[in-house]
């Protein structure tokens, strides 16, 4: 977010109410991060993902996958997922973002964003817990609005960035990735999450 963003402090609350969402900042180096999503690319087992909106399944260019502890199915958005194993590059993320969050996770949903014209609408999660959402590629806006009082918080997500949205986040905001003519490069993130497997 600025020049000094590595002395972010983790345990400011950047909601004015109704919930946590904290910043950690750049929590993996340029380079390091360039590899995991280079390996990422080529290496998660992507699919499309498909929404049901006003009785329409609507299939989106965004692509999504999912890993956890073991092998599973589960219904996200109306329609069957299924979840892969962990492989090495996120279960040592998993590890290294527990550690800084002192949460624990047991799933992990990646979104691919191939340019910026690609984004994801306004939404909240549906696990309790935390989720740790840490980025990779491009930066993006990535933006909550109280679902009562409208107001909003933004943030600039690099990659190599890991930010936090904890307590009743998911109940009183939602949140959203806008879509962007400017960006021209991928994006990937990863949240990780507390899912019922
Ligand atoms: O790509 C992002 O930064 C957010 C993705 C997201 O909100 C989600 O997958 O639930
Ligand atoms: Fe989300």
């Amino acid at each position: 977010m600025d020049l000094f963003s590595e002395l972010n402090n983790p345990n400011k609350n950047y909601l004015p109410k109704d919930g946590i969402v904290n910043y950690y900042g750049s929590i993996i180096p340029n380079e390091e991060a360039n590899v995991y999503l280079k390996k990422f690319l080529e290496n998660i087992q992507w699919v499309n993902d498909t929404l049901y909106i006003a009785g329409k399944h609507i299939i989106t260019d965004r692509k999504i996958a999912w890993y956890g502890d073991r092998p599973f199915e589960l219904n996200y958005s109306s329609t069957k997922k299924i979840g892969h194993p962990w492989i090495n590059e996120l279960l040592e993320l998993k590890v290294k973002i527990e550690d800084i969050t002192n949460e624990t996770f047991n799933a992990c949903l990646l979104n691919l964003y191939h340019t910026g014209e690609e984004g994801v609408g306004w939404h909240s999660d549906s696990e309790k817990g935390a989720v740790a959402s840490l980025t990779f590629g491009a930066t993006r806006k990535f933006v909550f609005k109280h679902k009562k009082t409208k107001e909003k918080v933004e943030f600039n997500l690099r990659g190599g960035d890991l930010l936090v949205m904890r307590g009743s986040t998911q109940i009183h905001w939602v949140h959203r990735l806008p879509p962007t003519k400017k960006v021209k490069e991928p994006r990937i993130n990863l949240t990780f999450r507390t899912i019922n497997l």
